[in-house]
């Protein structure tokens, strides 16, 4: 029977969505569900490993009932999810030991402190191409170990193990037959040589993090194993794990070395393809692994933004002066500016290019006359704000300026925002007919491990664009507007430094 549809599964820092995609990478069926955030202090983020899962499983089962499909129609099944998200389990019963540590949070910031104080700082980039952080997996892991009674001994036992969220899914899947990560999760654990794509002893002894807690690295296109016929009623491959960084980069079709695009999700996330070159960045990026076309591993330059479409969320569930994020948009359009108004939603610190683990949020140039509207209109522009600074660290780095820049993610739907980018830039913002970039690269990559398409050549054919977004901001508003966002950036810095 011909297999009609590669299923990807998007398990995102906020939701679990599933996607059916048909050979032209069109969209034939979505479903989505929402998923708890705990804050048990200020700065923690963590979420339930079993609702992550339990999630994931009912959009697929609901993406594939909404129209009439069933795993035999499935080819295939690719993975992405959001990055450095750290859950240990027991190996016997599957059991995790502790919440998800969920990449935003800052409780290991003091950890890293103490590596950067101790000169460490130089080796982990080096080898890792990361920036010591508590963002990535690894001061995660070793709070974990040291934090839930019991669990070091456990892990010194060989009884538990780590996973990043692909990991964890495929672990699932499969009913705990197969433990791997892929390549682009493997990266952002900061346990990991780039270099000699191997986990790294020396920084896995310097978390005290047992080498028998880490899963297989493996290429993000191939076959890991297969569903469990009892959760997904067949057996299908699952053939594709990317982070959903890398994914989305794959699914933009930047395949060629210099490619770039920046996804708006909870956080943005800008990538540059820089093929088999590991370029390491003079003005604070990360060096990453990404994937080539034909699914071998390659590096990208990376920008990370924490907080983007997440201080929307903001405004909708804490603030509560809008009732859905697309109605930000209406509000942005209701003022002609931001009546001076600055949001600088440094809530977990800030990343790219300035890497502070305790800067923090803050409004700035409130007047009495400031409205509803012109803090709306102030958040929004705050994610332009964002990018652009992480852009031009990226022209820094690879010597070239950026005419026109490919976006993606949930917030990439507001056409005031894409405007509004694309001024501030001054560069040419491009949105594609799809903007589910993030799933439709999982699906590629499965889809291509699978045959259910030939080549990337193929893939590519499928790209199209929606919208352009052209500059047209005087030079001297942009300059002015830009200032001031630099000023408001400096004032929140090492806010939370005691
Ligand atoms: N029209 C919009 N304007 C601004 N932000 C939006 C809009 N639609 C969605 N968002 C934001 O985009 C994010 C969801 O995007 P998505 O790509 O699904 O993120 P993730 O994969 O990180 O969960 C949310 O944080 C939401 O606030
Ligand atoms: O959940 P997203 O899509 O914002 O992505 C989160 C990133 O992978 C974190 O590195």
């Amino acid at each position: 029977m011909e297999k009609r549809y590669v299923m990807a599964l998007d398990q995102g820092t906020t939701s679990s969505r599933c996607i059916l995609f048909d050979r032209q990478g069109k969209i034939c069926s979505i479903a989505q569900r929402e998923f708890p955030q705990y804050y048990p202090h200020s700065g923690w983020v963590e979420h339930d490993p079993m609702e992550i899962w339990a999630t994931q499983i009912s959009v697929a089962t609901e993406a594939m009932s909404k129209i009439g499909a069933d795993a035999s129609d499935v080819a295939a099944i690719g993975i992405t999810n959001q990055r450095e998200t750290t859950v240990v389990w027991d190996k016997g019963t599957g059991e995790p030991v502790y919440r998800a540590i969920v990449w935003q949070c800052r409780r290991t910031a003091d950890k890293v402190d103490e590596l950067n104080r101790k000169g460490y700082g130089p080796l982990i980039r080096q080898k890792t191409g990361l920036i010591p952080d508590a963002y990535f997996s690894g001061t995660k892991i070793q709070w974990i170990l040291e934090h839930v009674p019991g669990a070091r001994q456990r892990a010194e036992r060989g009884e538990l193990l780590f996973g990043t969220v692909d990991t964890w899914l495929i672990w699932n899947l499969t009913k705990g037959k197969v433990h791997v990560t892929d390549y682009t999760n493997a990266s952002r654990t900061m346990l990991y040589d780039i270099h000699k794509k191997q986990w790294d002893e020396e920084l896995l002894q310097l978390l005290e993090i047992p080498i028998s807690m880490m899963p297989q690295v493996k290429p993000s296109s191939c076959i890991y194993g297969y569903s469990s016929e009892k959760i997904m009623g067949g057996k299908i491959p699952i053939a594709g794990a990317a982070g959903d960084q890398q994914s989305a980069l794959f699914g933009q079709c930047c395949f060629n070395s210099g490619d770039v695009k920046n996804t708006y999700g909870t956080g943005c996330f800008l990538l540059m393809n820089t093929a088999d070159q590991a370029v390491s960045s003079q003005s604070g990026l990360l060096t990453t692994m990404a994937v080539q076309p034909d699914g071998s591993p390659g590096y990208a330059l990376e920008g990370s933004v924490f907080v983007a479409g997440a201080a929307i969320q903001w405004l909708r569930d804490e603030i509560r002066i809008i009732e859905s994020a697309a109605e930000s948009e209406r509000y942005c359009r209701e003022v002609e500016d931001c009546g001076g108004v600055y949001v600088v939603p440094a809530f977990t610190g800030l990343g790219a290019p300035y890497w502070d683990q305790y800067a923090r949020g803050a409004v700035l140039g409130l007047t009495r006359g400031a409205s509803r509207a012109h803090l709306v209109r102030a958040t929004v522009e705050s994610l332009a704000y964002q990018v652009h600074d992480v852009i031009q660290a990226m022209e820094q780095d690879a010597g070239v300026r950026l005419n026109a820049l490919k976006v993606d993610g949930g917030a990439s739907a507001n056409d005031f925002l894409m405007q509004f980018q694309a001024d501030i830039l001054n560069s040419q913002v491009v949105r594609p007919s799809c903007i589910e970039t993030t799933a439709l690269g999982a699906a590629y990559l499965a889809g291509l491990a699978t045959g259910f398409w030939p080549d990337a050549v193929q893939v590519e054919k499928n790209w199209s664009q929606e919208k352009c977004f052209l500059p047209s901001m005087e030079e001297a508003k942009r300059v002015k507007l830009l200032r001031r966002w630099d000023k408001a950036v400096a004032c929140v810095r090492g806010w939370a430094e005691e």
